[in-house]
């Protein structure tokens, strides 16, 4: 690791303030929490714990990086969701927007799927990797413009499991193996 940018215990703290503003938010709202593999598993699963309010969940796999460090600029869907979201107030977790394609491609989707309402919460906001126009409604952090892994973030697979948020040293990004 080149950097740690957020320590274990930051991310932790952060989790339960984005927890309890989104009880207050959807308290009687039932919300249908989306976690977009895999990159959102630990997140989501840190601040669902703090949503003290009824919530459904699910999952959507969509995929523009593959092994690469920049987008490839087409989103494709790997696993749609189970659930009708016609009518629903949907909550979108993610762990990073950077060119805000993923994002843009997802509600979008939900929007035409006629969703009664979309909202995004991010850990990790990249604004300057923005190519495409969206914003999140909850950011965790911002970070600057580097390839950053940990906490759900992987490089070519890897590093997902990191209790932090850093930045790898170069020679990895150049050199996988
Ligand atoms: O704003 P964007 O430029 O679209 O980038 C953000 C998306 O890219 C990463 O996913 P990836 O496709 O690597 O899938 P993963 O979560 O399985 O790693 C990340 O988890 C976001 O979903
Ligand atoms: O900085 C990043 N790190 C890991 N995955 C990503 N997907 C988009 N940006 C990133
Ligand atoms: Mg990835």
């Amino acid at each position: 690791m080149k950097k740690i940018l957020i320590t274990q215990e930051e991310v932790a703290k952060r989790c339960e303030e984005l927890g309890k503003e989104l009880t207050a938010v959807y308290k009687n709202k039932q919300p249908l929490v989306v976690g977009v593999l895999k990159g959102a598993i630990p997140f989501m699963a840190d601040i669902v714990r703090y949503m003290d309010t009824y919530i459904e969940l699910d999952f959507m796999d969509v995929s523009s990086y593959g092994d690469a460090t920049v987008s490839s600029g087409e989103v494709k869907i790997v696993k749609d969701l189970d659930t009708n979201v016609k009518g629903r107030d949907m909550l979108i977790v993610e762990d990073i927007i950077d060119s805000g394609r993923t994002l843009k491609y997802l509600v979008d989707l939900f929007k035409y799927r006629q969703a009664n309402s979309v909202a995004i919460v991010t850990l990790l906001d990249k604004p300057k990797g923005r190519v495409v126009g969206i914003e999140a409604d909850y950011i965790g952090f911002d970070v600057p413009n580097e390839f950053v892994v940990g906490y759900g973030l992987d490089f070519a697979e890897r590093y997902r499991n990191l209790p932090y948020v850093g930045v790898l040293k170069s020679s990895i990004y150049e050199t996988k193996v």
